[in-house]
């Protein structure tokens, strides 16, 4: 039997067996951000020791910063400021590279990794963060780890773990028009439950994967957490390498023939073993949107919303709280539902494809009056791009605001939030309950074209309707 790629990278990076399922891993690449990293230094200092591999850890600011004026300082919320100041002394201090307010690089912490070239594949990566999956997209083996371990591998540059298992999930079928990566990682949470991952890494693969862009890749990574997998990946390709040749982070020359060589090896093997397989045909699938309060909650848009009591009988529970919480209808479809509020951004929809696919949409047309749309791009580096191509001037005069880079709406910890029970069309990646800043706000997750569609439209709209070719 051969190896998958999730074996050979954890048994690569392995330093030792703590117990039968426990081992201790040597870390490559340390992402670090505001939020979960103030009490990991803090225990640092309280011990006088330094960051063990300064050259292995990299830090951004990305939750808390205001979108609409970064740079004014000290931040209206206190606890905001707090942070950042945090940061800005502990990579000081500790003498780490900083992503920060006076970088060209800032963004968020799961744009920046990638965009720059130190996500790679093989590595092992953590960060104190959920959607650390999303650097599986190049074959690297990337968990989101809590506040204590952000403190053991500032320490010591490794982790004790678990090891995964590994389920792969292969697509197949013909991708339909208005279908994007969004609709395809909406599909597995939905067929898998947001329970359905617990223990598993994700190895994503089969043709449709294989055809996806790396921006795309990224975003079917990035939700694996959602369905209960740590980590998500998919074996890296000439796609990958091409994504990655060129960028400040990854060698060059005669070093990156090299690199590349030794990526292949890490692949997964054709007869690898694994625990479990699924394969999911997207043939026919419409735009997929969530209608309830967790991402597994998800419908087709020409779908009728489900019956309690055709669910699972352990799903009923959450599907009535979700009707309760959302105030729609079994039975009834979404199209046609209005929408308050338009949020294109985050770390899984953030990148500069998806604000070429929203554009698409876009052009020519104008936001419904009375609906609050923001663009937010996942980076400085997106946001420059973007302008380059004069996607900035299709959302502005769409009615658009065009931000600067942050996490913005995806989950309100900065001044970017709903209020009442506003309904949000949003190309983010949770719709938990109060997740966008206000406890009876209400989240539609979708692909960012169907973000700009319900934008236009007002409601809850079939971007097919926006677009020309065959179903
Ligand atoms: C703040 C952070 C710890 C959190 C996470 O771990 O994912 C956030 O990024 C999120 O998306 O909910
Ligand atoms: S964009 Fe959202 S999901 Fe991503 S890191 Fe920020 S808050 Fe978390």
């Amino acid at each position: 039997m051969g190896k998958s790629l999730f074996d050979k990278v954890w048994d690569e990076h392995k330093v030792a067996a703590l117990s039968e399922t426990r081992d201790q891993l040597f870390i490559a690449l340390h992402l670090v951000h505001e939020v979960t990293s103030p009490q990991a230094f803090q225990a640092l200092r309280e011990r006088g020791l330094p960051v063990k591999y300064p050259e292995r850890t990299v830090a951004t600011v990305d939750h808390i910063v205001p979108t609409e004026q970064q740079l004014v300082r000290p931040y209206g919320d206190s606890l905001a400021e707090e942070m950042l100041q945090a940061l800005e002394n502990n990579t000081r201090v500790f003498g780490l590279p900083f992503f920060g307010l006076d970088s060209a690089a800032q963004g968020i912490v799961h744009i920046i990794g990638p965009e720059n070239g130190l996500t790679q594949p093989g590595m092992t990566i953590a960060c104190g963060d959920s959607h650390t999956s999303t650097h599986g997209a190049f074959g690297a083996v990337a968990f989101g780890i809590g506040t204590s371990q952000v403190r053991d591998v500032l320490a010591t540059q490794t982790l004790a773990l678990e090891r995964l298992q590994v389920r792969r999930i292969d697509v197949v079928g013909r991708r339909g028009l208005g279908v994007y990566a969004k609709d395809i990682i909406l599909k597995i949470i939905a067929t898998l439950g947001v329970k359905g991952g617990i223990g598993y890494a994700y190895e994503y693969g089969g043709p449709v994967i294989e055809a996806l862009s790396m921006e795309e890749r990224m975003t079917v990574c990035n939700m694996s957490i959602e369905g209960g997998a740590r980590a998500g990946y998919i074996n890296p390709d000439q796609t990958t390498f091409d994504y990655l040749q060129g960028r400040p982070f990854v060698p060059a020359g005669d070093d990156f023939a090299a690199a590349v060589r030794r990526w292949q090896a890490m692949t997964s093997d054709d007869d690898a073993d694994y625990a479990d397989r699924v394969t999911i045909d997207i043939t026919g699938m419409a735009p997929q949107l969530t209608w309830g309060i967790n991402p597994g909650q998800v419908t087709g848009i020409d779908e009728p919303l489900p019956e309690p009591d055709n669910c699972a009988e352990e799903e009923r529970d959450g599907v009535r709280k979700a009707y309760e919480h959302m105030g729609f209808r079994p039975g009834r479809r979404l199209a046609g539902e209005p929408v308050d509020v338009a949020f294109v951004g985050s770390c899984t929809n953030g990148r500069l494809a998806d604000f070429r696919a929203a554009a698409t949409i876009l052009k020519g047309r104008r936001v419904a009056p009375g609906v609050r749309a923001l663009a937010v791009p996942g980076s400085r580096s997106v946001k420059r791009r973007a302008e380059e191509e004069g996607l900035d001037e299709i959302f502005r005069a769409a009615g658009f605001d065009w931000r600067e880079p942050g996490c913005s709406l995806c989950l309100a910890m900065n001044p970017d939030k709903l209020s009442g029970r506003q309904l949000c069309a949003s190309s983010s990646n949770r719709n938990f309950i109060g997740r966008q800043g206000a406890p009876l706000g209400r989240t539609l997750l979708m692909s960012p074209a169907m973000v700009a569609a319900a934008a236009v439209a007002g409601e809850v709209a079939d971007v097919r309707d926006f677009l020309e070719g065959p179903r």
